[in-house]
């Protein structure tokens, strides 16, 4: 442990005054507010290594950090790991705030009574609840509500756990999730800092509290602290978002003298089709990833429904062999350990240049080996079967493009990993039927994207995190960045709604981009097949949205 003034930033990071102080403050509630890549998100990094770090936060209480997003979350607990180690990011527990509420209704479920009362192993489904045994996402927040507010016993719990909160993203915070973050520690004497931006605020549809970051500072006595800095952007780039910032938020606007240079490219294409679009960009694309751009620093952003808009695109970056992952179609699935390992065997056996798949195979399935005896004898057996495996899928019998081939392979390796060590593999694998729906989705998701082309490699390409290119929609893409970012479809046929909302998601979109942003609209798009509801084949460019590209 250290003393709070021996504490420097990780990895040498400078920060601006105010976000010094929001990292290193003991006992007073902070909220931050500032533009996109000020480094909110970094500075909520950088606090959880001061409080562990100098036991401001002591062993054994806990850090709460809650976002939106299932990525959000994830990448906040990565960077906490990797910088302050695996021993002190233990105590780091990063949730979106459905995982938070579920995690309330796991650990006190009992509390709920009357018609809420639940089974214990309840299941989460999508609609049509039976009473007592199914509850909907919908449901996780109100009821970890009814919890917190109800019994005393789980809000000793909860305040007794967390000594900090952290609030990623909060400017879309709606009133329930707000109630509860109230309801846990309003009259807490845990320490909360709240990060957010209101021009990013693209929730408002679902119900997000319009002046959350307001409400919050004067309930919580929080103390504002601005940021004024973005690290992300090139300057071009960041010239572009300070024209829509004097639209939205004039008094947020930065001085021209901070944003001069020529870093940074800003494009805008027009086309007659989507087809047209796609090959230019699939070939645009191409030419990225020649120069060395990683397949996960390139992303495409729509702004609804992208397995449809975004149906063309898809074709051509297969034609050309781009490997990518349509975000609306694929869960969140490789985040589940289960789903990882079974798409790590099936590229151990399919693929010979994995050796690294093959070592993290052995180390997760016997991770929980009872004896050094247990863990040789099951090593031998997977090897058996591993390259027995290897031998049918590489047979000439074998039909390559048929899912069901794969997934008797795949049951087989599965049953030789046994029940007990799955359900060991996450807590929340013992309830109900959790491990066998997620296997289930993750050979659903390889199936998908095997009848693409066929190809068993290049499927696992597309489901992979680092070897694919992303094609996401705006919501999704909250608080991520990459190098080269395609707004796809700036179009009056997409960004429709209220004014303020549509500019909000427009400005999140375009300031994803670190160094390449890329604007397209095309004049006529194909009613694509699957398009149920309403479909304008004639587009209209969003010109007042394509007008920010320009520089005066
Ligand atoms: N003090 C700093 N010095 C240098 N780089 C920084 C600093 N703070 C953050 N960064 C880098 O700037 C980028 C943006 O940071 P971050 O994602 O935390 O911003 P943010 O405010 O959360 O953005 P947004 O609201 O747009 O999602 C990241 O690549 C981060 O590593």
């Amino acid at each position: 442990m250290i003393h709070p003034d021996q504490w420097h930033p990780v990895d040498g990071l400078v920060l601006e005054p105010n976000a010094l102080s929001a990292v290193t403050m003991s006992d007073r509630n902070v909220v931050v507010s500032a533009g996109p890549g000020a480094g909110k998100t970094e500075l909520l990094a950088q606090r959880a290594d001061f409080l562990l770090r100098t036991g401001q936060c002591p062993y054994p209480r806990r850090i709460l950090a809650v976002s939106f997003k299932v990525d959000a979350a994830r990448n906040l607990r990565e960077r906490v790991r990797r910088r302050s180690g695996a021993r002190l990011a233990a105590r780091f527990d990063s949730f979106t705030f459905h995982a938070f509420a579920k995690r309330l209704i796991d650990n006190f479920r009992p509390a709920l009574t009357g018609t809420n009362a639940l089974n214990s192993d309840y299941r989460i489904v999508d609609r049509d609840r039976i009473e007592g045994e199914q509850i909907t996402f919908g449901d996780l927040v109100p009821l970890a509500l009814e919890i917190i507010e109800t019994n005393a016993y789980a809000r000793g719990g909860i305040r007794q756990t967390y000594s900090h909160v952290f609030l990623d993203e909060f400017q879309d915070c709606t009133g329930q999730q707000y109630r509860l973050i109230k309801a846990a520690f309003g009259q807490a004497p845990a320490v909360l800092t709240a990060v957010g931006d209101t021009k990013q605020r693209i929730m408002a549809w679902a119900g997000a509290l319009d002046g959350v970051l307001q409400t919050f500072a004067n309930d919580f006595s929080a103390q504002p602290l601005p940021l004024y800095q973005n690290f992300r952007s090139a300057p071009r780039l960041r010239r572009m978002q300070n024209r829509m910032i004097a639209q939205m938020d004039s008094g947020a606007v930065s001085p021209d003298e901070e944003l001069i240079g020529d870093a940074g490219v800003i494009e805008v294409l027009g086309f007659d089709t989507e087809h047209d679009e796609a090959q230019a960009l699939a070939e645009m694309i191409d030419g990225w990833l020649r120069e060395g751009t990683p397949p996960s620093e390139i992303a495409i952003l729509v702004r609804q429904q992208p397995h449809l808009v975004a149906a063309a695109l898809g074709s051509a970056l297969t034609r050309c062999g781009i490997a990518f992952r349509n975000e609306q179609v694929r869960q969140d699935l490789t985040a589940e350990p289960v789903a990882a390992l079974v798409f790590n065997f099936i590229r151990v056996i399919a693929d010979d240049r994995q050796p690294d798949a093959y070592a993290e195979l052995m180390r997760i399935t016997n991770r929980s080996s009872a004896s050094d005896e247990e863990a040789s004898r099951f090593d031998g057996q997977l090897k058996r079967m591993v390259s027995q495996s290897r031998s049918i899928v590489r047979g000439s019998t074998f039909r390559t493009g048929e899912p069901a081939v794969w997934r008797a392979v795949v049951h087989e390796f599965l049953q030789l990993v046994s029940t007990p060590k799955l359900t060991a593999l996450s807590a929340g694998y013992q309830q109900g039927t959790r491990l066998d729906d997620l296997i289930e989705q993750a050979l659903d998701a390889f199936d998908r994207e095997l009848a693409v082309d066929g190809d068993a490699v290049q499927a696992l390409r597309r489901l992979s995190e680092v070897d694919a290119i992303r094609i996401l929609t705006i919501h999704k893409c909250k608080g991520l960045e990459f190098e080269k970012v395609v707004v796809l479809g700036v179009e009056e046929q997409l960004f429709w709604g209220p004014p303020t909302a549509q500019v909000s998601e427009f400005f999140v979109a375009v300031s994803r981009a670190k160094q390449h942003l890329v604007l397209t609209q095309t004049k006529h798009r194909d009613r694509p097949e699957g398009a149920t509801g309403r479909w304008d084949e004639s587009r209209t460019p969003h010109q007042r949205f394509l007008d920010f590209a320009h520089e005066d």
